[in-house]
């Protein structure tokens, strides 16, 4: 379909900002002639493609073997038909065609209180055959987890505490040792005065030594120690619909475990990393990091092929990442591979893997059950349609090659039917609804006996708390005698010591990070800016209004702590008449799908997420991603921020905190954020977000309420302390414009562990 079918049109009402109305001014000290709207003060550098410059470190290592392809015939002789060939490709693109609405996921109680309904210029959500269930649920063993299983963060009958208690709660060596820096606004107990008045100190302290330095400027020789992993961080691993379902909120006594056992634990672990490391610097130019090799692609021996498909997808030159892995991956070793968000390192596993089948026998004409060869897993449904799109894309010319699908939010049966009807030696699945098909799919456990490679994408999510309990199922029903590959931009030292659940010991770690780099791009400008609750909305409203109105191709990111909270901020910036779309886990999969492509194909458009956008998805030319209260961890702030400055490009991207949750800038100092100077909002402006806010339903208020209090309940440091945690809480309500704070389910405020908590409101 032709992008421009997909381009939404811009509301009618829908006036860009003039330069001389904007409503978002500087604070004196930065107060300057406004020739220019401030927002291109603060980030003055416009957004253009930035080319393939830069210097690469070459690793030539790929073989002079000529390269012979496999002749895919049937038993009987005959090639496969034209048909097979795009039954074969459908069945890789069929699931977005065929993805049902499915709203199972949303717990009963949140299921009464969401409206759904759109706001101001968003496209009302299709809820066609919303409440389908799939056939395969109920016949679960796993009984109450079930339900939780098609989440993508993954949850499978573990509470969140249960298993932040589980985690390692300190990192290793020299990274370590640092205490937690500490901070000048921060009290003892991390939590500054809540109200600062607005417009004070707004040159706050900088947190980065190196702040205010630019690319080209860096000293790569002086490391900054790492900051203790996940430091005071709410974990990843909540998924969104645990967070909203508060039956899965643990009780009061188990919150009170010590976790100093578990340190002890990795303490002793201590020894040296798994697997062989090889650097492979992706040299910075000082401008912008170069993410392509000079390798091209037609120098590998990949399949002619699979060559001809790589060409017309539009790629010449292999990446960093692509180059350094290819020809170890080739070899048959397994990976751990590291390299920065946007340079390709799904072309890096799925060519290989490719070659793989290329090179394994051909299903028999009447096989019942053939192998899957190459088993895909991806922490979220996006992801995954992303990869098979791409594995598609690169099997254009191996039409009896096929590639399926597997996530939750789909009917199981009609994935059952294509995996049966249609080729399958390559599949690409989500945690949860890989598992639903290894216990309720007949023959599929045969056919996973056939895996020769296994790739976990987002291999540190993956391996780590949330999803590792269902990772090793899987490898349990997978051959042992199997090549794994990992790849992820983040790669935590935490990670490489369990990476032997999936990993041989022998395994190459390939890192393109360069040891003194930063893991984010140098081109993409990171800010910091901390306001008080009650002024965040406005200052979100004038950071986009001129944002919009400096790029009239503008692409905007905006990323909330939870479902609910998106929902809520979606709302608003409806109201607010931005051209505003919404996706996280409380909408059905085909809403998630629809948007999802819609926010690729488009320009001038927001989309305010959840963290199911937060790894790998590819939106191409996002110009901006702002982060909105605090990311789960580090590794979550540089993922999302990863969604601009892809393939070299340039991006800008804004965190904004509350003064209470500044502390998470310890956890990310070595990084080169700068601070945005706070800005003040005019009295119009003021008076615009108040009244949209009075717009916003109060079910939606309600519900991002209920939702806040339980994602920061989670977190160590401003859950630790009950009474502070249901102030910031009731003060978020007074931010949404509401009097008296929604009342909680009593049982939801016990699973909580808030019973008795001054402040809260029950029912
Ligand atoms: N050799 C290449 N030349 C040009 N573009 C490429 C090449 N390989 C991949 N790409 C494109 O680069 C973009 C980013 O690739 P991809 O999504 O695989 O990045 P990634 O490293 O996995 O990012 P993330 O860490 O965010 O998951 C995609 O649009 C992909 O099509």
């Amino acid at each position: 379909m032709p992008a421009t079918l997909l381009v939404l049109p811009r509301h009618i009402s829908f006036s860009i900002p003039s330069l001389s109305s904007t409503s978002m001014k500087l604070g004196p000290s930065l107060r300057a002639p406004r020739a220019v709207p401030a927002f291109c003060r603060i980030f003055p550098f416009k957004l253009k493609y930035q080319g393939m410059l830069g210097r690469v470190f070459h690793v030539r290592m790929l073989s002079s073997q000529p390269y012979r392809e496999r002749n895919w015939s049937r038993p009987d002789g005959s090639r496969s038909s034209s048909r097979d060939a795009a039954a074969v490709r459908d069945g890789g693109r069929g699931p977005r065609r065929s993805l049902i609405d499915d709203e199972a996921q949303l717990s009963d109680w949140v299921g009464d209180r969401r409206t759904g309904s759109f706001k101001g210029k968003r496209a009302s959500e299709d809820d066609g055959s919303d409440r389908e269930r799939a056939p395969g649920r109920g016949r679960t063993k796993f009984g109450e987890a079930k339900r939780r299983r098609e989440t993508d963060t993954g949850d499978f009958g573990e509470s969140e505490r249960q298993r932040t208690r589980r985690a390692p709660t300190r990192t290793f060596g020299r990274e370590s040792s640092r205490p937690p820096r500490q901070l000048d606004s921060e009290g003892d107990d991390g939590f500054p005065p809540l109200r600062k008045s607005w417009g004070d100190n707004p040159t706050r302290g900088n947190m980065n030594p190196r702040a205010g330095q630019r690319a080209g400027r860096r000293d790569f020789g002086q490391r900054t120690s790492k900051p203790r992993d996940g430091e005071g961080a709410v974990s990843r691993f909540q998924s969104e619909e645990e967070r909203m379902d508060l039956t899965d909120l643990i009780s009061e006594d188990e919150s009170e475990v010590d976790d100093s056992d578990e340190d002890e634990l990795v303490k002793s672990s201590n020894g040296s990393l798994p697997g062989i490391e090889k650097k492979v610097a992706q040299v910075s130019s000082g401008q912008s990091d170069s993410y392509l090799s000079e390798t091209r692609f037609d120098q590998c021996a990949v399949s002619p092929l699979s060559l001809k498909g790589i060409r017309d997808a539009g790629y010449e030159k292999m990446t960093v990442v692509q180059e350094a892995t290819l020809p170890v991956i080739l070899k048959g070793k397994d990976v751990l591979a590291k390299a920065r968000t946007g340079t390709g390192k799904t072309v890096a596993f799925l060519l290989p893997s490719i070659e793989v089948v290329l090179k394994s026998p051909a299903p028999e004409r009447d096989q019942k059950r053939p192998p899957i060869f190459v088993l895909v897993i991806c922490p979220t449904r996006e992801l995954a349609s992303q990869a098979a799109a791409e594995a598609n894309t690169l099997l254009k010319y191996h039409p009896s090659i096929g590639v399926q699908v597997v996530i939750g939010g789909t009917r199981l049966a009609l994935e059952q039917k294509r995996m049966q009807t249609n080729p399958c030696q390559i599949l690409v699945a989500t945690p949860g609804r890989l598992k639903d098909h290894i216990e309720n799919t007949a023959g599929f456990a045969t056919r996973l006996m056939g895996v020769k490679v296994l790739v976990l994408d987002e291999a540190d999510q993956l391996l780590d708390m949330g999803f590792q309990k269902d990772i090793e199922r899987i490898i349990a029903a997978i051959p042992k005698q199997r090549q794994t590959l990992l790849f992820s931009a983040t790669v935590p030292e935490k990670v490489r010591r369990i990476s032997h659940i999936a990993l041989k010991r022998d395994h190459e770690f390939i890192n393109t990070v360069e040891e003194g780099s930063e893991e984010t791009h140098t081109q993409v400008r990171q800010m910091q800016l901390v306001a008080p609750l009650n002024k965040q909305f406005s200052i979100l409203y004038s950071i986009l209004k001129d944002h919009i109105a400096d790029d009239v191709n503008y692409k905007v990111l905006v990323f909330c702590t939870t479902a609910m909270v998106t929902a809520f901020v979606a709302d608003l910036l409806g109201e607010l008449n931005l051209n505003v779309r919404e996706i996280h886990s409380r909408k059905s999969q085909s809403y998630r799908t629809k948007v999802s492509e819609e926010f690729r194909k488009s320009k001038g458009l927001i989309l305010v997420t959840s963290d199911v956008s937060a790894r790998g998805v590819d939106y191409p030319d996002v110009t901006l991603v702002i982060q909105i209260g605090l990311p789960a961890d580090r590794e979550q702030y540089i993922h999302r921020l990863g969604r601009t400055g892809r393939k070299g490009k340039e991006g800008q991207g804004i965190l904004m905190l509350a003064p209470w949750e500044e502390f998470f800038l310890s956890t990310v100092r070595d990084l080169p954020i700068t601070e945005a100077p706070v800005p003040s909002v005019d009295p119009e402006t003021k008076k615009k977000v108040e009244k949209s806010l009075s717009h916003v339903e109060m079910k939606s208020k309600e519900s991002a309420y209920q939702a806040w209090l339980g994602y920061y309940n989670s977190n160590k440091k401003i859950g630790s302390d009950k009474s502070k945690l249901v102030e910031l809480a009731n003060d978020f309500s007074r931010c949404m414009g509401l009097d008296t704070p929604p009342a909680i389910p009593k049982l939801v405020i016990g699973k909580m562990g808030l019973r008795n908590v001054p402040g809260l409101r029950s029912r």
